[in-house]
Formats: C-alpha cells, structure tokens, sequence
C-alpha cells in the first residue's frame, strides 16, 4: 500500500512518524510533500526514512490514501493540486479543521474521510474522529480504521460532531501543555529545580491520566479524594475557583469549537 502526505508540518509529521514506529506500512512507500519547505522535506526523509518529492505525478501515482494535511487556508489549492493525478477509488482523508466533506467533494469526486486526530498520534496516543461520505467502501473504512489504530484510537461520529470534536480533543494536547507550563513556571517559582520538576509534572500527568481511565471514577471523585479539608490542595484549587478557571476553560472550549465553525464558513466562500 502506498500513502501520500500533501503538507509536511507538525501534523502529518505526527501521524508519519505514529505509523512508522508502529510498521503497519513500510516506511517507504509514504510519500510526502510541502510547497516550499525543503529542509523540512529531507528532516523527515532523514528521520523516518520515507520518500519526499516535489512532483505532484510521483507523490500521487499508484497511491491508496492521500492524507491532506495543510491549513485550512491552503485546501483550495492544494485540492486543485492533487485532483488531475487522483482515480476515481483514491481515498482522500482530510485532517484539516472546519474543513467540511461537502466543501472537498465540490472538488473532488472521490471517496473522503474527513478525521481529526492531535498531535500525540506521534506517541500512538491520538484521540481520533473521524466522519466519511458514501463513496468510501467497507474495505477502504477498514484499512483507515486499522492504519489509525497505529497512532491512537479512533471513533466514527456524525460529521457535525467534528468541529467540536476539533475543540475538545483537536486541540486539546496544547491545554494540557497549558497547565504543564504553569506548572513549570510555578516549581521554579518556588524553588524546584527545573529537571527534578519536570519529571514530577510529567508523572503526575500521566498518572492523573491513568486515573481517569482506569479507576471508574469521575474527575469531581477524583479530585474529592485528592483534597483533604483545610489541606493543600483544598488551599490551591480555592485560588482556581477564585479566578474562574474552570469556567474559563469551558469557553476556551466553546471558543475553539466555535472557530472550527467559522473556519468552515471562511473557507466555504473560497
Ligand atoms: N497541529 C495540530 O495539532 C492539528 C492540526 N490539524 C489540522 O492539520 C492541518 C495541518 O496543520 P499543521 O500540521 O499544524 O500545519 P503546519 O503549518 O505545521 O503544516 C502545513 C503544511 O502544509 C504545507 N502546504 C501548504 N500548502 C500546500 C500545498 N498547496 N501543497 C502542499 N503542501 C502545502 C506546508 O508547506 P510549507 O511549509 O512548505 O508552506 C506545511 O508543510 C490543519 O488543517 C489543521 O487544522 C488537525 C488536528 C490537530
Ligand atoms: O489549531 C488548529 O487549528 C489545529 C486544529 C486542531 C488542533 N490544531
């Protein structure tokens, strides 16, 4: 099976380098591409051993799937780019936020996957959705669900469930990341030393992860357990509901959700 990446950037990189740990796919039929960017290019031919080209010809001859992954900004170009070299069974799955499936079938008349995985698909841990149209076949559904089952777990959803989809676990690496860069700047804040530190948030990152999937717990009994009256804990998350932290992150969510939204109206007009 061949697979052809059009965009080369922090996404496809993660989903690349998922599938390539986990060798579902030999590392040299993935082919990818950018507009510009060579030393991305020969980074990624470097690092993960796979083909990179500038010819739309060989990046897409002979390919099964053609994971496109660049801004939302840059679809239009990039589906006037690939259509003159894709059959009519070459599987299109889009990563793109707010990108909808009809917007690509205006272009193109091919089978289409739209997902939204995250980043840590370059961990195998990505949280992926994905949605598609009644041109994919039972086959075509299978080998996506199975090559994703390489960078994380997957769920099929209703196509309107993606924009917040997008919102909550899309995005949702960078607000963990969010509170690890508090976290971090409060141990030096009060006299952690930087590496001991980042191994303790690390742990308990995980470990609260582990938590939440393991214990058959809700995260309000979890974090009942965690907090002893007139303890420590009770102490700080007082200051958190003080400033409306929670609230502020539900309209974070909302917000992000909201903007997948709208990125689908902008780019509609394209
Ligand atoms: N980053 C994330 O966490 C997630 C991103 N996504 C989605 O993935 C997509 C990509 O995001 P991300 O990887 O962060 O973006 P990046 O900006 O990191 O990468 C975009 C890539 O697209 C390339 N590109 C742009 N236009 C073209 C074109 N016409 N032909 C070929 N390549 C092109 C760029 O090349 P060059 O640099 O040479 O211009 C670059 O390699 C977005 O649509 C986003 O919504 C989805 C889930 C999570
Ligand atoms: O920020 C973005 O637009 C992309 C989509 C989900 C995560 N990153």
């Amino acid at each position: 099976m061949k697979i052809s990446f059009v965009g080369a950037g922090s996404m496809a990189e993660a989903i690349i380098s998922g599938m390539t740990q986990k060798k579902l796919i030999d590392h040299k039929n993935i082919y990818v591409t950018n507009r510009t960017d060579d030393v991305k290019l020969s980074t990624l031919k470097e690092k993960y051993k796979i083909q990179t080209t500038y010819s739309m010809k060989n990046l897409l001859e002979q390919t099964d799937i053609v994971f496109l992954a660049v801004k939302p900004k840059d679809a239009k170009d990039a589906l006037l780019a690939i259509r003159p070299y894709l059959h009519s069974t070459t599987l299109v799955i889009s990563v793109l936020a707010g990108i909808s499936i009809s917007y690509i079938e205006s272009m193109l008349n091919s089978p289409i996957i739209r997902a939204m995985p995250n980043t840590s698909a370059a961990v195998g841990k990505s949280a992926t959705a994905i949605a598609y149209n009644n041109k994919v076949s039972n086959e075509q559904l299978n080998i996506t669900i199975n090559l994703l089952s390489s960078i994380g777990k997957t769920t099929i959803v209703e196509e309107e469930k993606l924009d917040a989809i997008t919102g909550l676990s899309g995005s949702g690496p960078a607000y963990i990341y969010y509170i690890a860069e508090a976290m971090e700047q409060s141990a030096q804040e009060i006299g952690l030393e930087k590496t001991e530190a980042k191994k303790l948030i690390i742990q308990t990152l995980l470990g609260a992860a582990e938590m939440l999937e393991l214990s058959g717990k809700s995260p309000a009994d979890l974090r009942k357990s965690v907090t002893s009256p007139g303890g420590t804990t009770e102490a700080g998350i007082r200051v958190l509901d003080n400033s409306h932290v929670k609230e502020a992150f539900i309209h974070c969510i909302k917000e992000a959700t909201t903007q997948s939204k709208r990125l689908a109206q902008i780019n509609s007009k394209k």
